[in-house]
């Protein structure tokens, strides 16, 4: 029988991972979730056939695997309250931006296993990726675990070092949204072109799917790919040197280090050491 797996906190992520997993073919009953609204917890049992609880202590007792998927912010409450129900059997993931596994390991209170992982939301069409790191707790039978749930939502990379954990969260986790603002500002400029937003919509996205296939799939070098589009005084390279004007690299520098930063800085206020 499947490891029962509890997800503490139904929002985003949570739904895209347990989307993904049942897509995989995940049973349902061995899913549980938590939330303290009753339309929320009616509305998840119903579309995804998984079970629902309004107390975390009952979903964790109940779970082989427990998915920690609320804010940063609410980790410590949420966990510290649960803690006494802790077993050092179970398996604890957390997908909290910028909290530490010490820290986590100080209000779970147990030396139990635990992963710290950063998923993205594709994970909803198996199409995530996620960095992974554990504590010194877990196993490698858990770790290879850890490692086939996230394949079963995409693909997945142990990370050596917890302080590149900050890397991995500017460079995959959020980056769906650079992306999608990337392509809000091409569809936008499209419209006031005069192409409907449909049409626009779907040459965009299309395009970028496609590009980003090329880079997943084929061994080119990326910057190889770029000028096999850009013919000599043709349409790409007047594209591209608007780019440059721009400094694109500085912009995208700039992004990452603020997304990094912040990480940082969540991680110096959700820390066990301030308590
Ligand atoms: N959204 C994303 O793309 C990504 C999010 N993350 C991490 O995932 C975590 C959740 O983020 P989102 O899903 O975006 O936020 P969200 O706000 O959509 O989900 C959090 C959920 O936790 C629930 N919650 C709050 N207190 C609770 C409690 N005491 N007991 C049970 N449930 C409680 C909230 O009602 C909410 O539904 C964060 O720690 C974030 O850093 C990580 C990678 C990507
Ligand atoms: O913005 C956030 O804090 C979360 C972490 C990575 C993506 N979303």
């Amino acid at each position: 029988m499947k490891p029962s797996i509890a997800f503490i906190g139904v929002g985003n992520m949570a739904r895209a991972i347990f989307s993904g997993l049942l897509a995989s073919g995940y049973p349902a009953d061995r899913i549980m979730g938590t939330s303290r609204t009753p339309e929320k917890r009616e509305y998840y049992q119903q579309q995804y056939g998984i079970s629902m609880y309004s107390e975390n202590e009952q979903a964790v007792s109940e779970a082989d695997v427990v998915v920690l998927c609320v804010k940063p912010a609410q980790m410590q409450a949420v966990v510290k309250e649960f803690a006494s129900f802790v077993r050092e059997d179970q398996l604890f993931i957390s997908v909290a931006a910028g909290v530490e596994l010490d820290s986590l390991a100080t209000w779970l209170g147990k030396s139990v296993a635990v992963v710290r992982s950063m998923p993205n939301t594709p994970s909803q069409l198996g199409a995530g990726v996620t960095g992974l790191i554990a504590n010194q707790y877990t196993d490698d039978s858990q770790k290879e675990w850890v490692s086939e749930l996230f394949a079963s939502i995409g693909s997945s990379v142990w990370i050596e070092d917890e302080a590149h954990m900050h890397t991995v969260t500017a460079l995959s986790g959020s980056a769906p949204a650079y992306f999608f603002r990337f392509v809000e500002a091409m569809v936008k400029n499209a419209k006031e072109q005069g192409l409907d937003e449909e049409t626009s919509r779907q040459l965009a996205s299309h395009a970028m799917l496609g590009a980003a296939r090329m880079i997943v799939e084929l061994e080119d070098p990326i910057d190889q790919l770029r000028k096999n589009i850009t013919s000599p005084k043709g349409t790409t390279e007047q594209a591209l040197l608007s780019f440059e004007a721009a400094d694109i690299d500085k912009i995208v520098a700039n992004a990452m280090h603020a997304c990094v930063e912040r990480s940082k800085e969540m991680a110096k206020t959700f820390s066990a050491t301030k308590d």
